[in-house]
């Protein structure tokens, strides 16, 4: 273990981990009176070369031997033997990182991603977040796990719960699939399972559990990527082991006993092994008797289905967000062509931004809105017809260019990205600008000292889009905090981005949603929110263009006044812009979205955009040009 680098993280109240740079992995996790949580073989090898036996393995991109078929030897992919980069750390957290691409290209699996972990030690828990991101043009097909170690006193000790009803492939038998009726499982001889589809445990307050995620994400990605090409799907998995809960019972434990929780996220499946005393006996770096004081149970995604679904997709993505949005309370409206539509479903709602391309999409829309509240889906749809709107065309974009700042700069590896992201909207003209106040679909730029002057760090570099301000107060959602998370659990779910801290059902119930005259070539502009998953359908029948949609849980709110206030003590820079930079994906851009409109709005903010990336490589390296 000397040889390797560990980093070891301690909590205040005594709780101390290790984690390894080989494999990025977890390997021990100890109370205050230095029991293992976790269990590391004594006979564990850390010559830099072999998986290490015990603490949390990370096998990517495969897990199971079935599945995408590019195989490493031992079919637990190869990240868990390689060495990972410290990407951050501090006295209890750390996060690691490993690039697959163009730095190591040998591994038989033709993909480009990058992966990290981050662990997060609490006094009474441990958290673990596993992101993966595709760096490349193509779906990326994979199985995985966090092949977790528990440690415990023997394993005749042990029962494992809630698994009862799950079907499970029984790698004893072949992969036979059979039902587990066993409310608790315990381990006669080798068991060796994979429970497909299993619960997802999260407790608590959803609207929390997905603020924390979105924390972890930006804490993880604020640094600039060094070598990034595009800003593909992120796939985030969240662990959480809380002691003394429920899941797996060990009676031997000191103190009585101790009860393990295990919480997952975002991982579909998981594992449950156990050699038994045969196969225990003849694992080299386990034996006998180290057999007997672990149980793995890990979750991860190792239930292979048809690849062909996963092929059709331009990026395969999968992860689900279900069991944190389900509960969060959003209230689903529609702005369109000057009409307000507003939907209610139980408490199932998401927040979503749509600009309709035309008005019949609306109408298409708010049809199949009416079929739904006639079969029962929806509660109650609103609508409200508005006078047609004062200003049409692109009075905007006039405007832009009468008042366009000297020495704006547009990027052009962002311009590049949009490109194949998103031709239509990269065909549209990119602009940006600053504006003496806030307006109704602006946007208000977080400055260097925004955070410290508003004492919120969750402001840094935040780009904020008004979709109102007004004698009311205003209501802004955040466009460069994407989540990782994807509405829906099937692949090719929407990506869920936090526009906020505030529920959105508190913002949006009586508001009307709108963005006045922000229009381009015809186009009316529309701030839609529905039903996040009535709208995944919508878009994955190909009616409506997921491109022309963000999805938002959250949004940021100022009382009257407040916003001109915190304006003028230079928290934020308000500016106009181009709907295409409002609608444009933010994630893992080759210039960050803060940085790229503060050079678009060009003048004084070109000194704000390089202070704010001083000595970052990526920024100097970039090329910009006069905007379009
Ligand atoms: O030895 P590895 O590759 O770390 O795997 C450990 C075990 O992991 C389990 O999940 C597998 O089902 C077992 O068959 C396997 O032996």
């Amino acid at each position: 273990m000397e040889k390797l680098e560990i980093i070891t993280l301690k909590t205040q109240g005594g709780q101390t981990a290790q984690v390894s740079a080989y494999g990025g992995q977890l390997l021990t996790w100890r109370n205050e009176e230095n029991q293992d949580y976790l269990f590391l073989s004594k006979n564990a090898v850390f010559d830099g070369h072999r998986p290490i036996r015990g603490g949390v393995p990370i096998c990517y991109p495969e897990f199971t031997k079935v599945g995408p078929g590019w195989l490493t030897p031992d079919g637990r992919g190869f990240v868990r033997n390689k060495f990972w980069l410290v990407w951050d750390k501090s006295d209890t957290f750390a996060t690691l990182e490993l690039s697959h691409g163009d730095r190591m290209n040998n591994e038989g699996y033709p993909f480009y991603f990058e992966i990290f972990n981050h662990i997060e030690l609490r006094d009474d828990h441990l958290e673990q977040h596993l992101s993966v991101i595709n760096k490349g043009l193509t779906y990326n097909p994979f199985t995985a796990a966090l092949h977790t170690y528990f440690a415990v006193s023997d394993i005749s000790n042990v029962k494992v719960e809630g698994l009862q009803g799950l079907t499970y492939e029984d790698s004893t038998d072949s992969l036979t699939k059979k039902r587990e009726e066993a409310a608790e499982v315990v381990f006669p001889g080798e068991v060796d399972r994979i429970y497909i589809k299993t619960p997802d445990v999260m407790k608590g307050n959803p609207w929390k559990e997905l603020q924390r995620w979105a924390e972890v994400q930006h804490r993880i990605h604020h640094k600039p990527f060094p070598s990034l090409h595009s800003p593909l799907p992120t796939l985030t998995f969240l662990r959480r082991f809380k002691f003394d809960y429920h899941q797996i019972h060990d009676s031997g434990a000191p103190g009585g006993g101790r009860t393990y929780e295990v919480c997952k996220q975002g991982f579909p499946d998981a594992v449950l092994w156990n050699p038994g005393a045969k196969r225990g006996a003849s694992i080299s770096d386990l034996g006998d008797p180290e057999w007997r004081r672990m149980v793995c149970l890990g979750p991860g995604h190792m239930h292979w289905e048809k690849r062909s679904t996963a092929a059709k997709l331009p990026n395969f993505r999968f992860g689900s967000g279900k069991e944190q949005i389900r509960d969060l309370e959003a209230l689903c409206s529609c702005v369109g062509h000057r009409r307000l539509l507003t939907v209610r479903h139980g408490n199932k709602h998401m927040l979503m931004v749509n600009w309709f391309r035309c008005a019949s999409d609306y109408d298409e829309l708010r049809g199949e809105l009416e079929s739904h509240k006639r079969a029962g889906k929806l509660r109650a749809i609103r609508a409200y017809d508005e006078e047609a709107p004062m200003v049409t065309g692109d009075w905007r974009e006039f405007r832009a260019k009468l008042i366009m700042q000297s020495g704006a700069r547009r990027s052009e590896d962002n311009r590049r990205l949009l490109e194949i992201q998103n031709p239509s909207l990269a065909a549209e003209g990119l602009w940006a600008h600053a504006t003496s106040r806030p307006e109704t679909g602006g946007l208000v730029i977080a400055s260097l000292q925004g955070p410290t002057i508003l004492n919120d760090d969750r402001l840094w570099q935040v780009v904020v889009f008004l979709t109102s301000h007004g004698a009311d107060g205003s209501v802004g959602l955040i466009l460069n905090r994407p989540t990782g998370m994807v509405l829906g659990r099937k692949p090719g779910g929407l990506p869920l981005e936090l526009g906020g801290p505030v529920p959105v059902q508190r913002v949006f119930q009586d508001n009307r949603v709108y963005c006045g005259g922000f229009t381009a070539q015809q186009l009316v502009a529309v701030i839609h929110i529905m039903h996040g998953h009535r709208l995944n359908h919508c878009v994955q029948e190909g009616r409506l263009p997921s491109t022309d949609f963000k999805f938002f849980a959250g949004a940021l709110t100022w009382a009257p006044g407040q916003l001109e206030e915190e304006v003028a003590k230079g928290a934020w820079y308000p500016a106009a812009c181009s709907r295409s930079l409002v609608l444009k994906p933010a994630l893992q851009l080759p210039v960050p979205l803060w940085r790229e409109v503060l050079q678009l709005m060009g003048g004084q903010y070109l000194g704000v955009a390089r202070e704010g990336y001083e000595g970052d490589e990526v920024g100097k390296s970039s090329t910009f040009c006069a905007p379009s």
